[in-house]
């Protein structure tokens, strides 16, 4: 089994193999599962981040969101607590480019929501297995996060994502459902 770390760089080397079309492309098809699904139509607060070129997209997702007036909320890391804040977002514009190389909400410009609030959390993640078990990019952000939030989970994986074997600590909280591409 490998290690967490070699599975990251593993992972954002196949990233890079990858053009934007067709990130954008497989993108759209894992999301249009997810449109068809109750979760998502009933959700009316969505909680998702913005991709970077090393996840599977998600600004489509977030104007077919806005399309549907649902309310999209992106977090910001509280890096002394390691925990997120959740901020509603209107607008691409009202995002700021942080230190760590991530997209996230201007607080001053955007309206902080409570975790009792989200519908929908859409989890990101470098690498998954079936049971919803996950590797992100090693903040423990989200680990931290599923261990109080209750409400409805769900990861986008590419094929090249899922691990039949995944290392697996005490704190990792499963996702409760992996929408995945066929392999
Ligand atoms: N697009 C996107 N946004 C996201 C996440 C994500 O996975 N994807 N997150 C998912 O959690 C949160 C941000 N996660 C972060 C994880 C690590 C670091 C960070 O600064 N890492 C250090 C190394 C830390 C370590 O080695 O322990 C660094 O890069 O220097 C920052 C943010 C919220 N927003
Ligand atoms: N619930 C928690 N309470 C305290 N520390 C935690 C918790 N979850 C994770 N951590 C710590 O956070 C660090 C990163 O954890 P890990 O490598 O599992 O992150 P990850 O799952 O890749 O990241 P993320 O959850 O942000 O996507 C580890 O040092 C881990 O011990």
């Amino acid at each position: 089994m490998r290690k967490k770390k070699e599975i990251r760089t593993y992972i954002g080397q196949h990233f890079q193999t990858m053009t934007s079309d067709e990130r954008e492309k497989r993108g759209r098809l894992l999301h249009e599962e997810l449109y068809s699904d109750k979760i998502w139509k009933d959700a009316g607060v969505i909680a998702t981040t913005i991709d970077t070129y090393r996840e599977v997209p998600t600004r489509d997702l977030i104007e077919r969101a806005w399309a549907e007036n649902k309310q999209v909320v992106i977090p910001k890391t509280e890096v002394k607590s390691h925990a997120l804040m959740f901020y509603s977002l209107s607008s691409f514009s009202k995002l700021k480019q942080m230190g760590h190389g991530l997209l996230e909400p201007d607080p001053a410009r955007c309206a902080f929501v409570p975790e009792d609030e989200l519908d929908l959390v859409i989890v990101p993640g470098v690498a998954f297995n079936v049971a919803g078990y996950r590797i992100g990019f090693g903040g423990g952000y989200y680990d931290r996060f599923l261990g109080c939030y209750k409400g409805p989970t769900v990861s986008f994986a590419f094929s090249f994502q899922m691990f039949s074997r995944l290392p697996i600590e005490s704190h990792d909280i499963p996702v409760q459902r992996i929408v995945a591409e066929n392999p």
